[in-house]
């Protein structure tokens, strides 16, 4: 993704907000996005995130989202300040202070974790939208690259860009994991609308060439779910998800609190089972981590019904 502006800000210069003159210093860029780019800052002591975008209108909606967030008490603060600055170019940029997530991408994780910390990641992912789900709400543009994880597979997600509000169109998307780009359903904002994304997502972390590829290769009006489907039955690493995720594909979970009690049944019986069939994976979770695992559905189930 390109921005659609050019700003750059330097290491230590010191950002003051027009309006409600907050100062930040910048220490390095964290990522940037179709809508904007994303600094890390400090302030006092503390470390945010700033996101800057080259359009009010644009950003604000993300604003307005993250507001109504920060109102609903079971969500914790991501919003702190909203203002305009000066770049170095004389122009003003709006922007917003947000909550820094600390963490790599999930699929650096992954690669750097390894492979057997899937399984409760996605777990973990499942939990964080479940929350987003009880309140209310549909995360809208869930792809890798939106999810963070920190230490023993702690999830977060990042880009409130595309999440709205139940029953209403969701707007922001990414191709590849929107049900209606596959044929699989509706844009409306329901909460099987994050499941096939989630699913989706299952799928680019284990086959990302196929996928790709498979987008280059289908016509529009043939994109269906059977043909993720049949990517997860050939992918040994999905092989013990396949079940769920084509339910998933097929908006059978009510919400996310639902997929994530049949994930974690799932992986319950498959690790206490502990036969010899049983995939790498999930050989490698339950020698390596039984207790790990068992403390981390601990806090996890904790996470999910608090
Ligand atoms: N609060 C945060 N803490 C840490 N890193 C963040 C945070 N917010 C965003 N990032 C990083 O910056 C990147 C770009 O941010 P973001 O996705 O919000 O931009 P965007 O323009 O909306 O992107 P997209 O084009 O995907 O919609 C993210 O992928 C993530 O790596």
């Amino acid at each position: 993704m390109t921005t659609s502006f050019k700003l750059e800000l330097r290491r230590g210069s010191v950002v003051v907000g027009k309006w409600r003159m907050g100062r930040y210093r910048i220490e390095r860029l964290l990522g940037e996005g179709a809508n904007g780019k994303v600094y890390l800052v400090q302030r006092d002591r503390d470390w945010l995130a700033m996101k800057i975008g080259a359009d009010t209108v644009d950003l604000q909606s993300e604003i307005n989202v993250l507001k109504s967030l920060d109102k609903q008490r079971s969500l914790e603060t991501f919003l702190y300040d909203v203002d305009d600055l000066y770049g170095p170019d004389g122009r003003e940029y709006p922007f917003y202070i947000m909550r820094y997530v600390r963490g790599t991408t999930l699929a650096s994780y992954l690669k750097q974790q390894g492979p057997e910390w899937f399984p409760l990641v996605a777990l973990n992912l499942l939990g964080k939208l479940a929350k987003l789900h009880k309140a209310g709400w549909v995360f809208g543009d869930l792809k890798v690259e939106n999810v963070m994880v920190a230490d023993y597979g702690h999830v977060e997600l990042v880009d409130y860009g595309g999440v709205t509000a139940k029953g209403k169109s969701v707007r922001q998307f990414t191709e590849i994991y929107d049900r209606g780009y596959w044929n699989g359903g509706s844009r409306s904002a329901d909460p099987g609308y994050d499941l096939f994304s989630f699913a989706v997502l299952c799928i680019q972390l284990h086959e990302p060439k196929r996928l790709h590829a498979l987008t280059k290769e289908l016509l529009p009006q043939n994109r269906s779910t059977s043909e993720l489907m049949e990517i997860a039955d050939n992918c040994p690493g999905l092989k013990p998800v396949s079940g769920w995720l084509k339910r998933a594909l097929m908006g059978e979970f009510a919400d996310a609190a639902e997929g994530a009690e049949a994930w974690r049944a799932l992986m319950h019986r498959r690790v206490t089972r502990n036969s010899p069939g049983m995939p790498g994976w999930l050989k490698g979770l339950a020698a390596t981590s039984g207790l790990l695992l068992a403390a981390s559905m601990g806090w996890l189930l904790l996470d999910l019904f608090l």
